[in-house]
This record gives structure tokens, C-alpha cells and sequence, in this order.
């Protein structure tokens, strides 16, 4: 008798503890949150305490522009994780209200950050210490899709940046890319080559929008002695990348999780190298805090055909999707791989992230995403070649 009734409260305990062990893993997930690590900036002097301004690129209000304000004692990882090449998805109208600030929610009601929502093109008056001008699209569909909205964000946006930059003797680094560089004639590419740009084709938008931005960037520097730093950022990738992306890493990726053929434009045999994005992020904060006013290449060097590529993810992801051959994007660099000497020897700086980690890491991000969107009802596929007006966005 008395074992049955012990049996039976055994059954109970064990259901019960069934039920709370996922709720006891929510709760270290919530504690994990609220020990975060922030600069200690309630304890600087005025003089010591940083007021730095991240312009990103909004993703789904289209080509909004948003600011990020953080007033810190220096910038770090934790601090950029909010908006580095996410450059999007502070607002997720497409998934629904809840989800509305999702990218940086663990930053809303911090006190030392302030969300501002301005569009770049519009002149900005704050007080700042140093501007990290990231403000622009970044993907090649995205940067076509409203052409002039890109050379406006990266012309008249650059200009209303350095201008702030002025005016507050702010300290501006501009996020310039290796698209400056074209489809290029040198390899691997150096900071010296003046690269090749069809100036009228449909990538012009974005790499000769961000040549002028560094041409601005040394008129300010000569004309009015404002500090400017400009990274020319080669590929890129890593978590909280937006689904919606249409840049290689991510259409990849989604499309080996779900069983859908890899999308290769042409025949595969360009090459690219991809750098993880706490690299990156550590390449922009040794350079916006060094002294080196000339332009610097950061990338990762590790060289792949985009062939080899789509092979490397359909095997980290245990995918069997096969891999389908598209036309060919116009004016696609036909190869790519920074040349980064120069960052080594100034900044100390070298990516220290091998590939295939990062590469799990996103796929990581990637699949826990897409069952996060399947409880949601709301699953993005990867963005094919746009049409606008007739046109495919490639050609
Ligand atoms: O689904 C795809 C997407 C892309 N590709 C190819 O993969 C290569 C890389 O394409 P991505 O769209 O990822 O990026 P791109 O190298 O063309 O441009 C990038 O360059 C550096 C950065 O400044 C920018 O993030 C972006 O402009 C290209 O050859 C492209 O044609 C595919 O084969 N399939």
C-alpha cells in the first residue's frame, strides 16, 4: 500500500519536474540577461565618457535610416553586437508587433543608449565624441533596388555626417567597402589601387556612392581638419544577419536548412573571402581609436570560388539541396580578397575566426531563426533576384 502511494508521488514529482525544467532554463536565460556586462560609465568624469553615434541601415522600414546612440566609456563588442552589419530589423512590421524592436531590445531603457530614428539624408544635431557612419544598404539587391535612395544615403548622408562631424569636432569613420575596387585588375587588393567601376552599371549606385563618400571624407579632412577613419570592409558575416538579406552567406544557408537548391550565380568560379563579424567589429574600434587617417582594408583574406563555398555550407549544414546555376549577376567581381598588411602593421589587427566556425555559428543563428518565424507562421525564403519595373535587379 504504502509503496503504491510512493509510486505514485514519484510519478507526480517527475511530471512536475517535466513541466518547471523548461521554465527553470527560461529563468537562467532572463538571469544571464540581467548580468550583462555594460562600461562602467556612471563612474567616468565628464571629460573621460564617450558619446558615440552608430548609423545603421534599417532593413525593413526600406531605406530609413536609423541612429544609435551610446554613450560609453569606449566601444566593444557587447555594444556593437546591437547594429553591425545587421544595418536593419530594429522594427519587424513583417512578422508582427511583438516582434517590434527584437534586434535591440536588451538595449531599450539601458541608460547608456538612446534609440533615434533619423533618416540620414535629413542634417542631425546632437552633441557627439565619434560617429560610426554605417548608414547605407549593404546587399547588392537591396543597394539596386532604389538606386538614387542609396547615392543619397551615401552622398548627401555622408556629407550631413561630416557636417556633424564638423560642427561637434567629432571624430567620423566611414564604413567604405572593397566595392570601391570594382571587378578588380589587382589581386589581392591593396589600399593603393584606385580600382576598376563601371560608373553607369547597375552596381554603380552603391561603389561609386561610396567613392565620393571618401572623397568627401579627405575635402572634410583637408578643408576643415576633421578627424576621419575609413575602413573599406570586405564581405562579411555572422549572426543576426536579416533572413531577407540576398547576400550569398544567408541565401546559402537558408536555403541547405531547408532542403531548396543553393542558388549559384554563374558559374561559381568567382572568388570571395569572408570575414566573421567580431573581426570586423574589433577592425573598426582599433581603427576609429588609432591614428591612421587613410584608407584600411578589413577582411579576411581566406580566398573561396563561390562554387567551393555553396559545397562548404551544404556540408556544415547536413544539407541535401542541390546546387543551381543561375545567369550571371552584371559587373559581378569576378575575384576578391583584401590585401591586409597594412592592417596588421598599424592597427595590430588580424581576423581570428576561422571560417567554418563562423560559418556554424550563422548556421546556428540561421535554424534556431527559422523555428522562432515557423512559431510565428511567417517563413521568409531568400531573396531572389528582385524584379522592379520590369527589370531583374542583376541586370
Ligand atoms: O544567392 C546567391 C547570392 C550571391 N551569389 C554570388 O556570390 C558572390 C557574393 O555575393 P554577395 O551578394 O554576397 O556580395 P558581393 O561580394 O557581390 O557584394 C558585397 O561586397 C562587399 C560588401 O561591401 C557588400 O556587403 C556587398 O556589396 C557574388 O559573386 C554573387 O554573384 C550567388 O552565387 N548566389
Amino acid at each position: 500500500m504504502r509503496s503504491l502511494q510512493e509510486n505514485g508521488e514519484q510519478k507526480v514529482e517527475s511530471k512536475i519536474e517535466e513541466a518547471v525544467a523548461p521554465l527553470r532554463e527560461k529563468i537562467k536565460d532572463l538571469e544571464k540577461s540581467f548580468t550583462q556586462k555594460y562600461p562602467p560609465v556612471k563612474f567616468l568624469s565628464e571629460k573621460d565618457r564617450k558619446r558615440i553615434l552608430l548609423g545603421v541601415y534599417c532593413f525593413n522600414c526600406g531605406l530609413q535610416v536609423f541612429g544609435i546612440q551610446v554613450f560609453s566609456a569606449g566601444l566593444g563588442m557587447n555594444d556593437f553586437d546591437i547594429c553591425v552589419l545587421r544595418r536593419d530589423e530594429i522594427t519587424k512590421e513583417k512578422v508582427g508587433q511583438k516582434d517590434e524592436k527584437r534586434n535591440v531590445e536588451h538595449w531599450i531603457g539601458h541608460e547608456n543608449f538612446e534609440l533615434i530614428n533619423h533618416d540620414v539624408v535629413e542634417p542631425l544635431y546632437i552633441e557627439v565624441d565619434q560617429i560610426y557612419h554605417l548608414a547605407s544598404p549593404a546587399s547588392p539587391p537591396n543597394y539596386m533596388y532604389n538606386p538614387i535612395k542609396t547615392l543619397k544615403t551615401n552622398t548627401i548622408g555622408t556629407l550631413n555626417m561630416l557636417g556633424l562631424a564638423k560642427r561637434v569636432g567629432a571624430r567620423l569613420l566611414l564604413a567604405s567597402t572593397s566595392e570601391v575596387y570594382g571587378d578588380p585588375e589587382v589581386h589581392p587588393q591593396n589600399e593603393d589601387y584606385w580600382g576598376h567601376v563601371n560608373p553607369i552599371g547597375p552596381r554603380a549606385c552603391y561603389d561609386e556612392g561610396k567613392r565620393v563618400a571618401e572623397t568627401m571624407c579627405y575635402a572634410y579632412m583637408k578643408q576643415e581638419g576633421v578627424e576621419v577613419r575609413v575602413a573599406r570592409i570586405f564581405n562579411t558575416f555572422g549572426p543576426r544577419m536579416h533572413m531577407n538579406d540576398g547576400r550569398v552567406v544567408s541565401n546559402f544557408i537558408l536555403q541547405a536548412l531547408q532542403g531548396e537548391p543553393l542558388t549559384v550565380y554563374g558559374p561559381g568560379t568567382q572568388t570571395r573571402a569572408f570575414q566573421y563579424v567580431s573581426d570586423l567589429v574589433n577592425g573598426l574600434v582599433a581603427l576609429m581609436n588609432s591614428n591612421v587617417s587613410s584608407p584600411v582594408n578589413l577582411g579576411n583574406p581566406e580566398e573561396h570560388t563561390i562554387l567551393e563555398f555553396a559545397q562548404l555550407i551544404k556540408k556544415l549544414v547536413g544539407s541535401r539541396s542541390e546546387i543551381q546555376f543561375l545567369s550571371e549577376a552584371q559587373d559581378d567581381p569576378q575575384k576578391r580578397k583584401p590585401d591586409i598588411r597594412k592592417a596588421k602593421l598599424l592597427l595590430g589587427w588580424e581576423p581570428v575566426v576561422p571560417l567554418e566556425e563562423g560559418l556554424n555559428k550563422a548556421i546556428h543563428y540561421f535554424r534556431k531563426e527559422l523555428e522562432y518565424q515557423a512559431n510565428n507562421q511567417y517563413i521568409p525564403k531568400p531573396k531572389p533576384a528582385r524584379m522592379k519595373k520590369g527589370r531583374t535587379r542583376h541586370n
